[in-house]
């Protein structure tokens, strides 16, 4: 076994071993409390950038599935590659077994250049980055690399697949603008009767004739996507609906005039409670985020449509009267609960309202 250190920029260094590729990475070192979902996690675009730290001890065992494509999309991953700039856990599983497993995690890691280290307290790891907050780090191999912040970057352009695709040939024509959307969101839409154009976070969409806009996820700092929130400020003008997702939310946010911030170290898990503005309802949901809506900076004619119940951070926004609203969690899971793919057909519901309500 080949030996690798973790070295974050506080100066702390652990020692583990290398699985994965044998080489050096740097990033922002973020921690998730899901139990499973490896796989999804790993090709999820939102985690460019990151050097992820499993809490669940016990990581690798179930292996990685193999590439089923479903309408030319990936059936299981969300993406067709690994994001993540490196991946520490504390215990590498060497032995998969799964039904559907086609390799291990370190083979696939192997892949794609990506380094992994094992060994590590990944329980002391994140009560660290929770006292400390999220920090650059890297897993140093023979190589020492200095400390790079992601955040600065505009990893949305270098996630966002270039040119404009079409997906099924349902009813309701929605455009999808790819800031670096999970593929779960375009499964969750053919699932309902839709066609899909997938256009570039850059693509001037306002040009397109579509029933209902939706903005997806995507990595790094939203306050890097200005074209995205020029375009969407001209869809605001407009009634047709609009729904977003995660960066979708914070993106809607930029474009009505509120702010984002950063958080202190994010919402990663599969399992955090929201609450539904006005109601007693509460969900549990599925989250992968660093920064948040400053619900204060919202402008009148908007407000909170979910509050997450741990920190009680903006996790959804709606607009007073016009169809548009969008949440920081994940509705479309991959992995997590399903709890909220409600939403979806509440998009799809009012894009049939604003169809209905047009002049024939
Ligand atoms: N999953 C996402 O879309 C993440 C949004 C943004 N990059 C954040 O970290 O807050």
């Amino acid at each position: 076994m080949k030996q690798v250190k973790l070295v974050l920029e506080d100066g702390t260094e652990i020692q583990g071993e290398s699985f994965g590729a044998f080489t050096s990475a740097a990033g922002e070192v973020v921690f998730s409390t899901a139990m499973t979902g490896y796989p999804e996690n790993l090709t999820d675009p939102s985690f460019a950038g990151q050097i992820l730290v499993l809490t669940y001890p016990m990581v690798g065992n179930y292996g990685v599935p193999g590439e089923d494509l479903y309408e030319s999309i990936s059936k299981i991953f969300e993406s067709d590659q690994i994001h993540i700039a490196g991946l520490v856990v504390n215990y590498y599983s060497e032995e998969h077994s799964h039904w559907n497993a086609a390799k291990s995690l370190g083979d696939w890691l192997k892949e794609y250049n990506i380094p992994g280290i094992f060994g590590v307290d990944t329980r002391m790891l994140t009560k660290k980055l929770r006292e400390k907050g999220a920090m650059l780090g890297k897993i140093v191999a023979e190589q020492d690399i200095p400390f790079h912040d992601p955040n600065q970057d505009n990893l949305v352009a270098q996630v966002s697949q270039p040119g404009v695709q079409h997906y099924g040939s349902g009813k309701n024509k929605i455009v999808l603008v790819d800031c670096g959307t999970k593929t779960n969101i375009i499964r969750c839409f053919l699932e309902r009767d839709v066609e899909l154009i997938r256009v570039p976070w850059d693509y001037d969409f306002t040009q397109i004739d579509y029933d209902g806009l939706f903005l997806s996820n995507g990595p790094g700092d939203p306050k890097m996507c200005e074209t995205t929130i020029a375009h969407l400020q001209t869809a605001l003008q407009q009634d047709k609906p609009i729904f977003g997702i995660c960066l979708g939310n914070q993106l809607m946010s930029l474009a009505a005039g509120g702010d984002t911030f950063k958080l202190k170290y994010g919402h990663r898990s599969h399992n955090q409670p929201v609450l539904l503005t006005g109601t007693k309802r509460s969900f549990i949901t599925s989250q992968n985020h660093g920064f948040a809506v400053d619900t204060a900076t919202l402008p009148d004619e908007w407000t909170m449509l979910f509050e997450n119940l741990n920190d009680g951070t903006c996790e959804g926004i709606r607009h007073k009267t016009k169809p548009f609203f969008s949440t920081q969690f994940h509705p479309e899971a991959a992995g997590g609960p399903e709890d909220t793919e409600y939403l979806f057909d509440e998009f799809l519901t009012a894009v049939e309202k604003y169809k209905a309500a047009q002049p024939k």
